[in-house]
């Protein structure tokens, strides 16, 4: 469903070239919740970055339910991204003025589904935000914010999730709860889901868990 082939990329720093991936191959089957662990800077938010197609590798492929992001014209990879991909982010990046229905909504439009507005307060609701409709993200709590991205993540039905820290900016008791909210959500659609985190019991949650070093996955 998701195959990274041969992929290598660096970054110029000043002077010098850093090299991220060199030859990184993975796959990850349909429905799958893999979760990625690493230090810091070993490139968790570049492999992101990558199969989203936000950044290009310098070489290599990245193929999603057979579309081969090297065949598409950037403005082609954007409908795809945004038709295909789903993201949670650790800062939640709602926009801020923007009530919560209307952030949820934002992804339904861009990709023409029908009836946004009753799928985005079906969401809403079964996120339990059904009372915070018309409110701003600066009028939401955190755990509230990042519930409003996992609905606004899933209203246009994505193949893939991509998670980055979902619950780490978040308390214990809040984080756990929107973790339950996540999985429960993408078990519902069979969402395969790729989950950066740096903790054990998040990974846990997911089938598989690897860890991102020195350019590449290893199974832990
Ligand atoms: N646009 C960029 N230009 C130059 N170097 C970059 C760029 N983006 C990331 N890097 C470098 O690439 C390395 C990997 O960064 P990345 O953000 O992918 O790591 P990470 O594993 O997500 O880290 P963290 O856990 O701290 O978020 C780091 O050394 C970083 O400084």
């Amino acid at each position: 469903m998701l195959k990274l082939e041969s992929l290598k990329k660096s970054y110029e720093q000043g002077s010098q070239k850093v090299d991220i991936f060199e030859n990184l191959n993975f796959h990850v089957e349909v429905g799958q919740r893999v979760a990625i662990m690493g230090k810091s800077g070993s490139g968790k938010s570049t492999l992101l970055s990558l199969i989203s197609g936000i950044i290009k590798p310098d070489s290599g492929d990245i193929i999603l339910n057979s579309t081969s992001y090297k065949n598409l014209k950037e403005s082609e990879l954007n409908d795809f991204r945004a038709t295909n991909i789903g993201f949670v982010f650790q800062n939640f990046h709602l926009v801020s003025y923007l009530n919560a229905l209307e952030n949820v909504m934002l992804p339904a439009k861009v990709c023409g589904i029908s009836n946004p507005k009753e799928k985005a307060i079906e969401l809403l609701k079964s996120v339990g935000l059904s009372h915070r409709l018309d409110h701003l993200p600066s009028q939401l709590s955190g755990g509230e914010k990042q519930r409003v991205a996992i609905a606004r993540a899933l209203i246009h039905n994505p193949k893939i999730i991509l998670a980055d820290e979902p619950s780490g900016n978040l308390d214990e008791e809040t984080g756990i709860a929107v973790m339950d909210k996540l999985f429960e959500l993408i078990e519902q659609n069979n969402t395969t889901l790729i989950l950066v985190t740096h903790s054990k019991d998040v990974a846990n949650r997911c089938e598989k868990t690897y860890e991102l070093i020195h350019g590449n996955l290893a199974l832990c």
